[in-house]
């Protein structure tokens, strides 16, 4: 039986917890190293990622998270999370933090800039719509959100973004740090959604939405790893009352 673990330190842990219960799959919070045994895969929230890693060091959970990463069960990491798993973050606060690390790439922590520069968009991603059906875009709400500068070779880009070439200043003073000042085009595209193997990072907030497509494309790779790894329902149709579809308001336009 496979349970969902959200790395419950900071951040939106709720919400992902609510989105796997919408989906009939239990998910439960992850605070302790040991906690990790108990569950097949799990999902790193967005939040603030320097106060996260704070606390993740204080609990002694980046060995840990490591070695989870290592063993090939699934990660997801959403905006905070996504810099968690990159083996490389820029924009960092001074003193940097320490990441988990096993997705090749770069992310720029603030890239879109500071909180009032928030925003949701409609991004196309053929391969969530492919494999989860259902429209060819989907409603990414970016909070402080970062962005994936560079992939290595065996990162499968799910989906990006369109940008000026200069990254917006952030509230950091170093946010636009390592940007792309200096590109001489004035349009150019971020990633914001990646796959490698068993490591999944979007920069975005899916659960904010009513979309449950990135949750069920996530809970997929928990089949590929291992045939004997089904997930652990906490309950379908008969105990679980499914509200109607929330409509998704923009937040920040
Ligand atoms: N919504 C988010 O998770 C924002 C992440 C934020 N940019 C950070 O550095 O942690």
């Amino acid at each position: 039986m496979s349970i969902v673990g959200v790395l419950a330190l900071q951040g939106s842990f709720n919400e992902h917890i609510a989105v796997l219960r919408r989906i009939g799959v239990k998910g439960v919070e992850i605070r302790k190293p040991e906690q990790l045994q108990n569950v097949s895969s799990l999902i790193i929230p967005g939040g603030e990622s320097t106060t996260m890693a704070k606390l993740a060091e204080y609990h002694n959970l980046f060995p840990a998270l490591r070695e989870f990463v290592k063993m090939g069960k699934p990660v997801w990491g959403t905006c905070a999370g996504l810099i968690f798993l990159a083996d490389k973050a820029i924009g960092q606060k001074e003193g940097g933090q320490e990441l988990v690390g096993g997705l090749d790439c770069t992310v720029h922590r603030n890239f879109f800039g500071s909180q009032i520069q928030s925003f949701e968009a409609e991004i196309e991603a053929p391969e969530l719509s492919s494999t989860e059906g259902g429209p060819e875009t989907f409603r990414g709400v970016f909070i402080r959100a970062p962005a994936i500068l560079e992939v290595g070779s065996e990162v499968q880009v799910l989906a990006n973004y369109p940008v000026s070439s200069k990254p917006t200043k952030g509230s950091d003073s170093n946010s636009a740090e390592g940007g792309q000042e200096g590109n001489t085009s004035s349009q150019t595209r971020v990633i914001v959604a990646v796959r490698q193997g068993n490591l999944l990072a979007t920069a975005f907030h899916p659960e904010l939405t009513a979309d449950t497509r990135w949750h069920s494309y996530f809970l997929k790779m928990m089949g590929e790893g291992s045939s004997s790894s089904s997930i652990d329902s906490v309950g379908t149709d008969s105990h679980i009352i499914h509200p109607p579809p929330r409509i998704d308001f923009p937040i920040y336009q």
